[in-house]
């Protein structure tokens, strides 16, 4: 079993294009400065759809150690669907990641668990990898509710998935409460969370497909807390939202998976 730790920043609707630019340029740079090691951990940046074509040209012109995704698919191939971005429109844009079912997605776009089941399945048939975002509320939380909640989400949203498609997803746990907030989950909150949707994965899919999915958590990660939450066995790297728009805090939750430098 050798999961790779993967480090994910979701800007959302922030940055213009010349800050967008920017910053990819001083992460990247920093990254290779600080000596980043892409064998223990990978780096991705989703930014909006309108920078992805210029974040291209800067990470295959300057070969930048960077992968990159956008945070939202179409669930269809392609036709006459106003407004909707397919997978195959970010494989051409050099996208390997998307986020889909992000919890602002839910609750201001009405995504049900079978749009977010379709967007990951278009992501797979066409080579992209969905980082599939799960997560409850506070007053499911405050009920006690928040694992079989959660699993329920995960369940309707990688229902239609293979094996072979199911072992290459990334789950995302991001406890709405926690979004934003600046109230980040406990190391064991998450840990509860995570470790039962492998659980769940275990028992619907089989040891070797849990062992290869990675499950992310997400919500006021900040470089002062990265550590004592990726030390959970079942938390495989973060879903990063506000601390990923500064260079220093999001390199420096980048680089957690490095070897301390000597
Ligand atoms: O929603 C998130 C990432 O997708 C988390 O956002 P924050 O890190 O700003 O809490």
């Amino acid at each position: 079993m050798s999961r790779k730790p993967l480090m994910a920043g979701n800007w959302k609707m922030n940055l213009n294009h010349v800050e967008a630019v920017g910053l990819v340029q001083k992460l990247a740079w920093t990254l290779e400065d600080k000596k980043h090691d892409p064998a223990r951990s990978e780096v991705v940046v989703l930014p909006p759809f309108t920078d992805l074509r210029t974040v291209q040209t800067l990470v295959e012109g300057d070969r930048l150690e960077l992968a990159y995704g956008a945070q939202d698919v179409s669930p269809h191939l392609s036709g006459a669907y106003t407004g909707d971005i397919s997978a195959d429109m970010l494989v051409k844009l050099g996208c390997s990641y998307v986020a889909v079912g992000h919890s602002e997605r839910r609750e201001y776009h009405h995504e049900t668990d079978a749009v977010v089941n379709a967007k990951a399945a278009q992501a797979l048939n066409r080579g992209l990898i969905p980082i599939v975002c799960v997560g409850e509320g506070l007053e499911v939380r405050k009920a006690g509710e928040h694992v079989p909640y959660t699993l329920a989400q995960v369940a309707g949203s990688l229902a239609e998935l293979t094996a072979d498609q199911l072992a290459k997803v990334v789950i995302a746990y991001e406890p709405v409460w926690a979004i934003g907030t600046g109230e980040v989950a406990t190391p064991e909150d998450a840990q509860e969370v995570c470790g039962a949707i492998r659980g769940w994965l275990t028992e619907h899919h089989g040891q070797a497909v849990a062992d290869q999915v990675r499950v992310l958590y997400g919500g006021s990660v900040k470089a002062n807390n990265v550590a004592s939450i990726m030390d959970k066995p079942d938390v495989d790297g973060a879903l990063v939202g506000g601390a990923s728009l500064n260079v220093d805090e999001f390199s420096a939750i980048a680089r957690f998976y490095d070897l301390p430098s000597l």
